[in-house]
């Protein structure tokens, strides 16, 4: 059984794909916090800005299968993936959450290219992630250990207390990147002056050592999802 929090297409907002259409399956829980406000100030990862709890969002929803839950999102594509395909156009499904590694596994990804998608994986890095993945990308947290060596691109959210961007440099990726934290959730006037400034020092960071690239939240900025 999967857990899915929401499904919905829009743009990659984030990393080496940013503004690439995708659908993003936003799998429910995470290993790293209950995703309740009361238990924030206590959990490993405690700055998400993301709602994970249950399966009551756009779209979203328990599935049996990997057969099932890769044709919803199939049918989230404009159109026909496939047809997409013979045109060289490459379907993009995104893997998020929550966790998605808790979750997603071989015969999801399967099912996933059956349907003519490419697969990327959002993901904190403290679990193992199962074969077949075509784009992975790794978000590590300060106190969690993270066991994955190797990815396609390694995205900090920066600044971290405890947590220099130095140190996971021994993580394999083809590229590295500063995301400016953001506040959690926004005040009603859309400003986030906690932004700001974080990527004030991202950039100052990226301009002192050039093996980092900034990349921000460009769909929070664009205002698609
Ligand atoms: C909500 S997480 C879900 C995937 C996975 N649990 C992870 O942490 O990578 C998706 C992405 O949003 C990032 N993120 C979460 N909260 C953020 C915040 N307040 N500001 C900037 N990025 C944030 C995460 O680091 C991760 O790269
Ligand atoms: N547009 C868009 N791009 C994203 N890239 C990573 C996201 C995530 O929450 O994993 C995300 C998201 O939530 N929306
Ligand atoms: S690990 Fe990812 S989903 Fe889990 S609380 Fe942190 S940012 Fe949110
Ligand atoms: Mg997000």
């Amino acid at each position: 059984m999967y857990r899915v929090k929401e499904a919905f297409y829009t743009l990659q907002g984030e990393g080496a794909q940013a503004g690439r259409a995708a659908v993003f399956c936003r799998f429910s829980k995470c290993n790293l916090w209950t995703g309740r406000e009361a238990d924030r100030a206590s959990a490993v990862c405690n700055f998400c800005d993301t709602d994970f709890v249950g399966t009551d969002g756009q779209n979203g929803g328990r599935f049996a299968t990997a057969a099932e839950l890769a044709g919803h999102v199939a049918a989230l594509w404009p159109g026909d993936p496939m047809a997409d395909v013979e045109t060289g156009i490459r379907p993009y499904v995104v893997c998020t959450g929550g966790e998605p590694l808790l979750q997603l596994d071989e015969a999801l990804i399967r099912a996933f290219h059956e349907q003519g998608f490419e697969v990327g994986v959002e993901t904190n890095g403290t679990l193992p992630a199962p074969a077949g993945i075509d784009w992975l990308c790794v978000s590590p947290k300060a106190d969690a250990t993270v066991v994955i060596r190797e990815c396609d691109e390694l995205k900090l959210v920066y600044p971290q207390p405890l947590a220099l961007p130095e140190r996971f440099l021994e993580i394999q990726a083809q590229h590295y990147f500063l995301s400016p934290m953001a506040s959690p959730s926004l005040p009603e006037d859309g400003r986030d002056p906690v932004k700001a400034s974080n990527t004030r020092k991202a950039v100052d960071y990226c301009l002192k050592h050039p093996r980092w690239r900034l990349t921000l939240q460009m769909h929070k900025i664009v205002g698609i999802d």
